[in-house]
């Protein structure tokens, strides 16, 4: 067995408006990393944590590192003993599916060390488990990009049936995070329960034609598909200055903006990088003037997902 193994795994955007709880996507270069190394003791321990302010947990049964890992021992049966160093990479409660990464890295770094018993997909599940624990929801749609990287579906969850999709040329992605702190258990304590007729019609429109124009690389399509009935309107409510941002970049040339995961982050696709730095520099201009600090990121759709260092 490997001594010892780092993972990296990136940051993502959840729902990406039309996909509640079914697609996301993986972000260049911001992320978690994790270092795994065997002990003696059949015992997984959390043993340091960098980069989080000392506000997460060190207890193997509360920290989505070893939440993961010990699913995955589970499966294998094995007691094999782990110590786990997280360098936490991303802001928490951010919307950018953080608790995601750091599950992410944790198992592809724990995977290679015990010699891959599981491929990419298969590793899925077990990070869906640190989702529980850290937010109440098991949801795929950060932990299945932050592994695998680029656009994933999640088409159904009983049984866990994961879709990779295309990623189109040319996407730009700005990410605007405004500096409060957002629990996804609360935003997700905001949803309404039921949906008209309607609302389903208008949802299942927007998420096939999202669909149809990953394939077709046809970003009109796409920009025109980036509507949520489900999510947006109860929370963009919980986050200052999203109206306020769509608004001002309306004549920029985006292709259309919505809440990344549960917020307070906002992203944005864009045609082109220079569109997506424009934007950028109106998200700081909008958020100036509401008196609230923003830390603004341009992106590529990441294809790589998690993978060891
Ligand atoms: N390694 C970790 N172990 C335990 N809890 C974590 C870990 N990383 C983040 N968290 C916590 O998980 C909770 C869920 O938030 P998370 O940070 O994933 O949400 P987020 O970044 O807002 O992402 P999203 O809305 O995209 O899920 C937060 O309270 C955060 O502090
Ligand atoms: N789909 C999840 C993602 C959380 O990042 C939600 O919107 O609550």
């Amino acid at each position: 067995m490997k001594k010892t193994v780092t993972a990296f795994a990136p940051a993502t955007v959840a729902n990406v408006s039309c996909g509640f709880d079914i697609l996301g996507f993986a972000i260049d270069q911001m992320g978690d990393k994790v270092t795994v190394t065997p002990n003696d003791l059949q015992q997984l321990r959390v043993i340091g944590i960098s980069g989080d302010g000392g506000k997460l947990p060190l207890e193997p049964e509360k920290n989505t590192c070893s939440v993961a890992i010990q699913a995955m021992l589970d499966h294998l049966e094995s007691n094999q003993g782990i110590d786990i160093y997280l360098e936490k990479g991303l802001p928490l409660g951010s919307g950018m599916g953080s608790s995601a990464a750091s599950a992410a890295a944790a198992l592809v770094a724990a995977n290679e060390l015990l010699g891959n018993p599981y491929n990419k997909i298969g590793l899925v599940p077990f990070a869906m488990e640190a989702e529980r624990i850290a937010c109440g929801s098991a949801h795929a749609d950060n932990v299945a990009p932050s592994i695998l990287g680029g656009f994933v579906l999640i088409r159904d969850y009983h049984p866990l049936d994961i879709i990779p999709l295309p990623v189109p040329q040319n996407l730009f992605c700005t990410l605007v995070h405004p500096h409060i702190e957002l629990r996804t258990a609360d935003s997700r304590s905001v949803l309404r329960k039921q949906l008209s007729l309607k609302e389903a019609v208008m949802q299942s429109g927007n998420i096939a034609g999202f669909i149809a124009a990953l394939y077709e690389n046809d970003l009109a399509l796409l920009g025109r598909s980036l509507k949520d009935v489900i999510a947006e309107p109860s929370r963009a409510l919980l986050i200052p200055g999203f109206y306020e941002l769509r608004s001002g970049i309306q004549f920029l040339g985006a292709l259309g903006s919505g809440i990344s995961g549960s917020g307070p982050t906002i992203f944005i696709l864009s045609p082109d990088q220079k569109t997506a730095e424009a934007v950028g520099g109106k998200a700081k201009e909008v958020f100036a003037q509401i008196g609230l600090g923003v830390d603004v990121f341009v992106s590529e759709v990441n294809k790589r997902g998690a993978f060891v260092i």
